[in-house]
């Protein structure tokens, strides 16, 4: 269904700063991913080059363009916008068919079965400024469903997340790979990555690992990741292997 993203000493900065290092690898398709690593480790940076919206320094970056959805970290999005549920999850449509036409009786329909899909079904006029963290991370994901996407890219979606959301919101991502969707997502919690994500990649700015998650996760690469990140000095971001 999705095609191959595929990294070639791929190195992301932010102005000198390096955040990501000469990282090669690829994420088959269908593929279901987590990206591990660090505070400060570069994998919001990489998962944003990936979704197009960050340009890479060096190497290359091979992503299927157009059909990637991604789902930025809460903390990123501005709910102070006076805005309804529906519409939010209507910007699905757009991204697909350009947001200069209207919206169609039939996008509308699946925009309200995706409200119901993640549980919020009577909330469509709800503005999202008066919703939970949780019920506003739910329309985002009716968001991804509305948009279709072969290729879905997972900010930290479950931060700050009660269990139950998280369960509902598991069930989705596990749908997605059924479904021959390529998922990667950005997560912090070892134990849900170890029981859901078949893959990982654990990043330090450099590849610490990547293929098999109780491999990528074995005690020496993550004493490996921590080490990298106590030696990385914030003032001093220029990669050595450049300067030289
Ligand atoms: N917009 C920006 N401008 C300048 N530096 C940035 C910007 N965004 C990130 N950085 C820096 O790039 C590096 C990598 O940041 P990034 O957010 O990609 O890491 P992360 O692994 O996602 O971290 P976290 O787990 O804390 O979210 C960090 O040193 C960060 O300070």
């Amino acid at each position: 269904m999705s095609a191959e993203i595929r990294l070639s000493n791929l190195t992301l900065s932010h102005g000198r700063r390096a955040a990501v290092h000469h990282v090669s690898g690829q994420f088959a398709p269908g593929s279901l991913t987590a990206i591990v690593g660090p505070n400060g480790a570069g994998k919001s940076t990489l998962l944003r080059a990936i979704a197009g919206l960050h340009k890479p320094d060096a190497g290359d970056l091979a992503a299927p363009r157009g059909s990637i959805a991604l789902l930025p970290q809460v903390a990123a999005v501005d709910r102070a916008f006076p805005i309804r549920c529906l519409d939010v999850v209507q910007f699905g449509h757009w991204s697909r068919a350009g947001a200069f036409r209207a919206i169609r009786t039939a996008e509308r329909a699946m925009s309200l079965d995706a409200l119901a899909a993640v549980g919020l079904e009577g909330f469509a006029s709800r503005p999202v400024g008066s919703l939970s963290v949780g019920q506003f991370q739910r329309v985002l994901f009716a968001r991804l469903l509305v948009q279709d996407a072969p290729v879905i890219l997972l900010d930290e979606p479950f931060n700050a997340l009660d269990t139950r959301t998280i369960t509902d919101l598991l069930v989705l991502v596990r749908r997605w790979h059924g479904e021959g969707r390529t998922v990667i997502a950005v997560l912090h919690d070892m134990e849900l990555v170890k029981r859901e994500f078949p893959e990982t990649l654990l990043l330090a700015r450099e590849a610490i690992a990547w293929g098999p998650t109780a491999e990528a996760l074995c005690a020496e690469n993550r004493l490996r990741a921590r080490m990298m990140s106590e030696a990385w000095m914030d003032e001093a971001e220029v990669c050595a292997r450049d300067a030289a």
